[in-house]
């Protein structure tokens, strides 16, 4: 057996809602598998054995080591649409934009292309984890799938399952309910003849208007009988959600639970016009929420009560939503969900007073954006990352604040060790993340 690589340096992560903790020349040990076996600070015993025993890489001066991201929403095929169609409303933008984008993933040629370069931005932006839709095609999606595998990012990816005649066009839309339900079956036994671990499937209905309810029917049972994770969309924007309350007379939350939808695995995308009720059963489903602030700004017409799910207990992590979120660094996210929390709390009529103006108590800080990020987004993917503690995978990311081409302005004896921290969550660009890795592997 190899013995541990060791990684000295200054480690900081989130080990728990609204707290951030800082590691100031600690040694990191990893196995061979990527398991972090030791956490030491100089006054550990084991410290200074640790230190001659195997190979140790020390981090640049000033540098920080933190979690990798963990992105809980992103649309693997809508990598070449960001940054476009932002003006017009969610059904519109469907249709017209990215379903045809979609559609275009029956070429191989193009989806090799598309998801390579996502895949690398991703990496080198500090998404050590990602939750992929990809689109209904078989060929395309395991394609993400092998391109994942061979990069190193840890992956879990859905095909998409579309099959509604209705709100899906002839261009993009599964042939029938049957061959939705054996597209997924078929890309599930494909991912887990990949055998490893890294790489996960996703039960996938894209959204409710999107589907069938005999589709919807016969994912619950696939999830049930693969316990595999499940993501959709639910309760996102006025359109969305009056949509269902039309076609089944309930909010998405009671629909996706009666299709037996809910579950421990259950990601949830946006979120935004949740009721207290429906956190309380996500709550008790264990099923939890990636919030994407950003495609919320754009897209949903109300703002996520972030503060409010998670004090009902709904497990949380940061969404970018790429191509709705027009950014694929997910610090963007992290930013937009402090900002967003802020405007929720007061308000955005200046006619009316405070506290009228807004939701009192919404607001939430850049350490619980960070950790929403992190350990929040693993959480709700029960993942072993996000922190620095032993038993969990090395993923992580190295923070040079020289780095050149960098935006970090740090000051040595103005700024603390969290100041520094503070300020690379709302500061930092792709230029000062210089390394990175996922299970103890150096993929950037
Ligand atoms: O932001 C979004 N992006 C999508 O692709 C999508 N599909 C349904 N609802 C959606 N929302």
């Amino acid at each position: 057996m190899q013995r541990p690589r060791s990684y000295l340096g200054r480690f900081c992560h989130a080990p728990e809602r609204g707290r951030v903790e800082c590691l100031e020349d600690t040694l990191v040990s990893v196995d061979e598998d990527g398991r972090i076996v030791s956490v030491l600070r100089p006054s550990d015993d084991g410290y200074n054995r640790a230190m001659t025993e195997g190979p140790v890489e020390s981090m640049p001066r000033g540098a920080y080591v933190l979690p990798g991201f963990c992105d809980l929403h992103v649309h693997a095929p809508q990598w070449p649409q960001i940054g476009k169609a932002l003006h017009v409303p969610l059904e519109v933008w469907l249709q017209q934009h990215t379903f045809p984008l979609e559609a275009r993933y029956s070429d191989l040629a193009f989806a090799k292309t598309a998801y390579t370069g996502l895949v690398d931005d991703l990496l080198s932006n500090g998404t050590t984890t990602a939750l992929y839709f990809a689109t209904i095609h078989q060929e395309a999606t395991r394609l993400l799938a092998d391109i994942c595998l061979d990069k190193g990012q840890r992956a879990l990816i859905g095909k998409v399952v579309m099959d509604n005649p209705e709100q899906c066009p002839d261009i993009y839309r599964d042939e029938s309910t049957d061959d939705a339900l054996r597209g997924t079956e078929d890309f599930i036994a494909y991912v887990r003849g990949l055998n490893n671990d890294r790489i996960k499937p996703v039960v996938t209905p894209r959204f409710i208007p999107s589907c069938t309810d005999a589709a919807l029917d016969g994912l619950g049972e696939l999830a049930r009988s693969c316990r595999c994770h499940i993501q959709t969309h639910a309760s996102e924007s006025d359109w969305q959600h009056r949509y269902v309350f039309q076609r089944h007379g309930r909010s998405d939350t009671d629909s996706l639970d009666r299709f037996g939808l809910l579950t421990r695995h259950t990601v949830l995308a946006h979120g935004n016009f949740l009721s207290l009720g429906n956190m309380e059963i996500l709550a008790a489903r264990g099923s939890g929420v990636a919030h994407c602030p950003l495609s919320n700004a754009y897209f949903s017409n109300a703002v996520f009560p972030l503060k409010r799910a998670l004090e009902k207990g709904v497990r949380v992590g940061l969404g970018s939503d790429i191509s709705g979120g027009p950014s694929s660094f997910l610090p963007d996210s992290i930013r937009a969900a402090v900002f967003a929390s802020r405007l929720l709390d007061d308000g955005v009529d200046c006619e009316k007073d405070y506290p009228e103006r807004g939701i009192r108590d919404s607001r939430i800080d850049w350490r619980t954006a960070f950790y929403l990020a992190t350990l929040g987004g693993a959480d709700v993917l029960d993942l072993p990352v996000g922190a620095f503690e032993v038993g969990r995978q090395f993923d992580a990311i190295l923070i040079d604040p020289n780095a050149r081409g960098g935006s970090l302005n740090l000051m040595d004896g103005y700024d603390s060790t969290e100041d520094g921290l503070q300020k690379i969550l709302y500061t930092a660009n792709k230029a000062n993340i210089t390394r990175v890795w996922v299970a103890g592997r150096a993929v950037v």
